[in-house]
């Protein structure tokens, strides 16, 4: 990649795409696609993660608002997702460039195997020139196993993907310091550097009927992308030039900085925090705690005081102290059952355990990522 080629993930959330009636405006997709196509001329590689199929769909199925049930949203998404993929290609494929479309469900994710399958699929894609558009599969996820929003699912592809830069485009022009609907005096923060409890207590829920997420799921994934050491934007959709200005650092809106301080988690301890779903738990004691966390080192056979559920070797588990505060997530070397034969063991007989329980290179601290890890 070129010195000045970015690899650029857009987030556009339903309120920015559809109209006051709840279905696709085309003038709004248009708008969104005249941007990518900017970025794209200037040699750039894009991802789009586009909300929508439900918004686009849910008239067509027969329904005057927006339905609440499961089933209902998700046989709307069935008929919406393909009107906006068909709109998509036709919009890219009248300036010369091919969209592709990826269905995820959280369960993709949460299999090391299939995440890394999708990186490399989606690489190819990127490497040819193709713009991947990315949706939650709506149609067949059930509620427990959704991303539930397309927020976070945005700053995980990103993080798969190794983005150079997350757009989230929404219908407010940034991050307030307060819910601007419910405080007038609220003002827009242009520059932030760490997601502080401050910021978190002013982020609220939904603008308008068609939003899922509200800014709390915003504030999620731009914790997400920052641990992940990726620089991060919020602004308004339909703001001219609003994503080009984002990429070339001109915009109004919120820019989620990166520092030299900033956690910057490698792709495996990024799978272990927010994708890989833990099984169980490995309970250790307080001098375990300051081995791992303080001195960052491995966690030993030893070190393990007790375990509760059942999980096989290479499973990822919570790693919690015996007040049962949370201290991170890591990947384990033996299985639940070798680890209950191994706690009443003596120094030498624990020799024949020769790996660490825990090793620190696949081990997340509660800490690094600043929340809770593997929810
Ligand atoms: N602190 C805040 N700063 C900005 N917007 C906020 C804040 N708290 C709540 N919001 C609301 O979040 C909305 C954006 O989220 P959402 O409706 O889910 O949009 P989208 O469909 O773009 O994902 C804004 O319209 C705003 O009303
Ligand atoms: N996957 C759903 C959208 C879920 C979602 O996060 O919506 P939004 O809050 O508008 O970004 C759909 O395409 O309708």
């Amino acid at each position: 990649m070129s010195q000045n080629k970015k690899r650029i993930v857009i987030k556009i959330g339903s309120s920015s795409l559809t109209s006051a009636h709840g279905e696709i405006s085309r003038r709004k997709l248009e708008k969104l696609v005249d941007e990518v196509v900017r970025l794209k001329d200037d040699g750039h590689e894009v991802l789009l993660v586009s909300s929508g199929a439900v918004a686009a769909g849910y008239r067509k199925l027969g329904c005057l608002e927006r339905p609440s049930t499961l089933p209902e949203k998700q046989a709307a998404a069935s008929i919406g997702q393909g009107l906006l993929m068909e709109s998509y290609s036709d919009l890219f494929l009248s300036h010369g460039y091919m969209g592709s479309q990826i269905l995820i469900t959280r369960s993709d994710f949460s299999d090391e195997n299939r995440y890394n399958n999708a990186r490399n699929t989606i690489n190819v894609l990127l490497e040819r020139g193709i713009i991947p558009i990315v949706n939650e599969n709506d149609t067949i996820t059930i509620d427990r196993l959704k991303f539930g929003d397309n927020d976070t699912l945005s700053a995980k592809v990103a993080g798969l993907v190794d983005a150079d830069q997350l757009i989230i485009l929404s219908d407010i022009d940034g991050l307030y310091d307060a819910d601007p609907r419910k405080n007038s005096d609220a003002k827009l923060l242009d520059k932030v550097h760490e997601i502080t409890p401050e910021i978190e207590a002013a982020a609220g829920d939904p603008g308008s009927a068609v939003g899922t997420g509200g800014m709390k799921s915003k504030i999620d994934a731009f914790k997400i992308s920052m641990a992940s050491g990726i620089a991060s934007f919020l602004g308004k959709a339909n703001t001219p030039n609003i994503v080009y200005d984002a990429v070339y650092g001109d915009a109004v809106g919120t820019y989620f900085e990166i520092t030299t301080d900033s956690e910057n988690l490698d792709q495996k301890k990024q799978w272990i925090a927010f994708n890989s779903g833990p099984e169980g738990k490995v309970i250790i004691d307080h001098r375990a705690k300051e081995t791992v966390v303080d001195m960052k080192q491995s966690l030993m056979p030893g070190n393990v005081h007790h375990v509760t559920g059942r999980f096989e070797k290479g499973a990822v588990v919570r790693i919690q102290d015996l007040d049962g505060e949370e201290i991170g997530l890591g990947v384990v070397n033996y299985s639940s059952e070798q680890m209950k034969n191994m706690i009443n063991l003596t120094e030498p007989e624990l020799e024949s355990y020769d790996k660490a329980a825990v090793e620190q290179k696949d081990f997340v601290c509660h800490l690094e990522v600043s929340m809770p890890v593997g929810v």
